[in-house]
């Protein structure tokens, strides 16, 4: 197996609090980890964390074999990661989001590959943010994460806002990358698309890990999805540590 990302022990301090407490976790290359948990729980956090775009307080973050805990700079380079939808700026077009993060418009196009028409950027190319729905400016900060081809992404949700038919072809466009070698982190609130789409992943409670759900979790997850959602949901009622 071969380890894009491996976290030991890592905490994530936020105003002198610890958000995110000694998590243990590992991804493998070409593969989509989904983080779950409560509102409040930390994913975020962690994500930022992870990404360079906060600070870790403690414990150790290898990327790709290389220890970057203390290099948020380094982290913020490795990873391709979406701006919060509705902090762009709203004097920008589409295309200059994306084009200040990958370059010409055309170089970028190519990189999104799939992914362009799933998110249907064609028309939000030459839109204001300003005159955007939230759904639109979703769909731009994601294409956004994957502008400047990165192997490794990070997504907060990107799911949020979309409309359906937006949803099943953002995840099956995602699904795409990753079966072509792309590594993929997203906090998720969609227990379906964990399920269906998830190699492995984490439910996060209060900042700890609550569970770790391997590959055949996730494997009988994807066989019984409604048996899954109820046990999860149970869990995260709970934000137990026990095991399923
Ligand atoms: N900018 C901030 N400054 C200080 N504390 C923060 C900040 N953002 C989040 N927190 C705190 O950090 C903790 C974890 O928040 P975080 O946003 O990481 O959770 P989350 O799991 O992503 O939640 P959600 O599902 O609601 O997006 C919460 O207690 C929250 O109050």
């Amino acid at each position: 197996m071969n380890l894009a990302i491996e976290l030991t022990s890592a905490t994530v301090e936020r105003s002198g609090w610890r958000v995110v407490q000694d998590v243990d976790l590992t991804v493998s290359s070409g593969s989509w980890f989904g983080l779950i948990g409560a509102n409040g729980s930390g994913k975020t956090s962690l994500l930022r964390a992870l990404a360079g775009r906060l600070p870790f307080a403690s414990g150790s973050c290898r990327v790709t074999g290389e220890e970057l805990v203390d290099d948020r700079a380094a982290r913020a380079l490795r990873f391709g990661f979406s701006p919060p939808a509705d902090k762009l700026p709203d004097a920008l077009r589409g295309r200059d989001v994306l084009e200040l993060v990958g370059g010409s418009i055309d170089d970028v196009r190519s990189r999104l590959g799939k992914l362009d028409k799933a998110l249907g950027l064609p028309p939000l190319l030459n839109s204001w943010i300003g005159d955007c729905s939230a759904g639109m400016r979703q769909r731009i900060a994601v294409a956004a994460a994957f502008a400047g081809g990165h192997p490794l992404v990070v997504l907060d949700e990107p799911f949020n806002w979309l409309d359906p038919v937006a949803i099943f072809d953002l995840r099956e466009a995602l699904r795409d990358k990753v079966d072509s070698g792309l590594t993929l982190i997203t906090a998720l609130h969609d227990l379906g698309t964990l399920a269906s789409a998830c190699d492995t992943g984490l439910m996060l409670a209060d900042g700890k890990v609550a569970l770790v759900l391997d590959e055949d979790m996730l494997r009988a997850a994807a066989k019984d999805p409604q048996a899954f959602e109820r046990q999860t949901i149970n869990r995260l009622r709970s934000g137990s540590t026990a095991h399923f």
